[in-house]
């Protein structure tokens, strides 16, 4: 984490070690799905490298972030990978959408009903009065399980277009394989997040922001300018 800047006294222009100290931005997105989908297995893969080696169901919601930089600044990235089952979710729902960046929507190629339950969250989103500004991505997980597909690209990319949301396909056991032809055309786990991370960055949405080495009562809250000019839906994504 870098150091406070000198708050030594004004002299003349701006120099860098009269400057404020950049601040590290920090991108709440959410990941929902049905439970089984795989949300922690892929929170886990993005932040900590690897596929876990045990889950149990979600209770609530877990708490993940990396540290990116994006051109130049640093970005945190906080995934918040809640419960898919309703007993598990009832007192946190509220939570999980405040002050929202941008809403993974998940779920399982290997499962069909996964994929019918996703109008389910898309109106739990909106009954949290989640804005259009909110960047949406939906996400095909297990693509390693190719024996297994029950959810075609075809109906899952007619859906997200139906839905103003890209599509990726990956897997979070698997995502770079190539060799045995499984998940050869899949996305890669970290391109997907760095992905929603570079649009949210692009759109500057409304943003936690925390000084370094700052304590949590030191987060401001700003609204920045969405520069996109489609109210934060366009995406520079190969998937759209
Ligand atoms: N083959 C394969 N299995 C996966 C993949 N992702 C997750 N799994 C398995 O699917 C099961 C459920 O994964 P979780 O990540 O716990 O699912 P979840 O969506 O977090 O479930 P809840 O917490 O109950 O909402 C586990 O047994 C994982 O090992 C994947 O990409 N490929
Ligand atoms: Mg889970």
């Amino acid at each position: 984490m870098a150091e406070r800047g000198s708050t030594g006294e004004f002299s003349g222009s701006l120099t860098s070690s009269t400057l404020p100290p950049p601040r590290t931005r920090i991108f709440k997105i959410i990941v929902i799905g049905d439970s089984g989908v795989g949300k922690t297995c892929l929170t886990y893969r993005f932040c900590a490298g690897k596929f876990p080696e045990k889950t149990e169901a979600t209770i609530g919601v877990d708490f993940r972030e990396r540290l990116v930089e994006i051109d130049g600044e640093n970005i945190k990235i906080q995934l918040w990978d809640t419960a898919g089952q309703e007993r598990f979710r009832k007192s946190m729902v509220q939570h999980y959408y405040r002050n929202v960046h941008a809403v993974v929507f998940v779920y399982d190629v290997t499962n069909a009903a996964s994929f019918r339950s996703l109008p389910a969250w898309i109106e739990e989103c909106k009954q949290h009065a989640l804005g259009t500004e909110v960047p949406r991505i939906l996400v095909g997980n297990k693509c390693d399980l190719q024996d297994s597909i029950q959810v075609g690209t075809d109906v899952a990319q007619q859906f997200a277009d139906a839905h103003s949301m890209p599509l990726f396909e990956t897997s979070a056991k698997n995502p770079n394989s190539q060799g045995d032809g499984s998940c050869g055309n899949s996305d890669h786990v970290e391109a997907i997040f760095m992905t929603v991370a570079h649009k949210l960055k692009s759109q500057k949405p409304l943003v936690l922001s925390q000084p370094p080495g700052g304590s949590p009562g030191t987060i401001n809250l700003s609204r920045g300018r969405d520069d996109s000019g489609d109210g934060g839906r366009g995406w520079g994504c190969s998937s759209c």
